[in-house]
């Protein structure tokens, strides 16, 4: 059983380093794919240092579209998916995230931030599915159409599809984990504008018809 990472990036070079030391310390993850989404830095030359799995995307095209490009390139039958700037990763939290679908307990999981940062711990209590850590076998991404366009709702439109699907899927509370907030990241005023787009291409992925 082939498991592969894919990790969305735009504009990390100074956060996916430190996600992926992590990762390539896992010894079941066979595959390791990034997919830089237009990055105007040096996001795409800090992952080779780590992987040849490196897809650099010309232009920006958004999260959902990130994910799925990775997902196309890879065969793998379960794939993780990790944000690339998370803060606190360890090997423990990948490991717990992925056992339950290796195992056959359930078919995805989902990764929720405990006892990381009061922030963000709290937004993932309260909307605990638009968590970006997941695992999923492959059928299911195989299945779902439409998730190219969804930038920041890819996780809502997922959530509604396993919903109705009734897939199983099992919360996973990642402790001492968190991520940078958009705001840290771009500086006030620009992470604010960046987080109502994003609120906005979540909204917007309420209607998507997935199939
Ligand atoms: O247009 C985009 C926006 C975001 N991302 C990546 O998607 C993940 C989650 O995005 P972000 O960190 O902005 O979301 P947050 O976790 O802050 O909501 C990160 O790895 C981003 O680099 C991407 O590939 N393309
Ligand atoms: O937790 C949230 O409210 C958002 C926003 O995070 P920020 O603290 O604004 O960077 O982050 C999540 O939602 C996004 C949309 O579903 C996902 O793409 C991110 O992976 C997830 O961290």
């Amino acid at each position: 059983m082939e498991v592969a990472v894919i990790i969305p990036a735009f504009n990390e070079e100074e956060r996916i380093g430190k996600v992926l030391e992590v990762v390539t310390q896992v010894e079941i993850i066979s595959q390791l794919v990034v997919v830089s989404d237009g990055s105007t830095d040096d996001t795409a030359k800090t992952a080779r240092l780590f992987t040849k799995d490196v897809i650099e995307l010309e232009k920006n095209i958004g999260k959902g579209g990130a994910i799925m490009a990775g997902f196309a390139y890879s065969q793998a039958d379960i794939v993780l998916l990790l944000d690339a700037d998370l803060i606190g990763l360890k090997r423990e939290h990948v490991l717990a995230l992925l056992e339950p679908v290796i195992q056959g307990e359930v078919e995805a999981t989902v990764g929720i931030f405990s006892s990381g940062r009061l922030f963000t711990d709290w937004a993932q209590k309260i909307a605990p599915f638009l968590s970006g850590q997941r695992v999923l076998k492959r059928t299911i991404l195989k299945d779902i159409q439409k998730l190219d366009h969804t930038s920041y709702g890819f996780e809502l439109a997922l959530t509604k599809y396993l919903h109705a699907r009734k897939v199983d899927v099992k919360k996973v509370f990642l402790y001492g984990i968190s991520h940078i907030m958009k705001e840290e990241k771009l500086g006030l005023y620009r992470g604010f504008l960046w987080r109502l787009r994003m609120y906005w291409q979540i909204l917007r992925s309420i209607n998507v018809d997935i199939k």
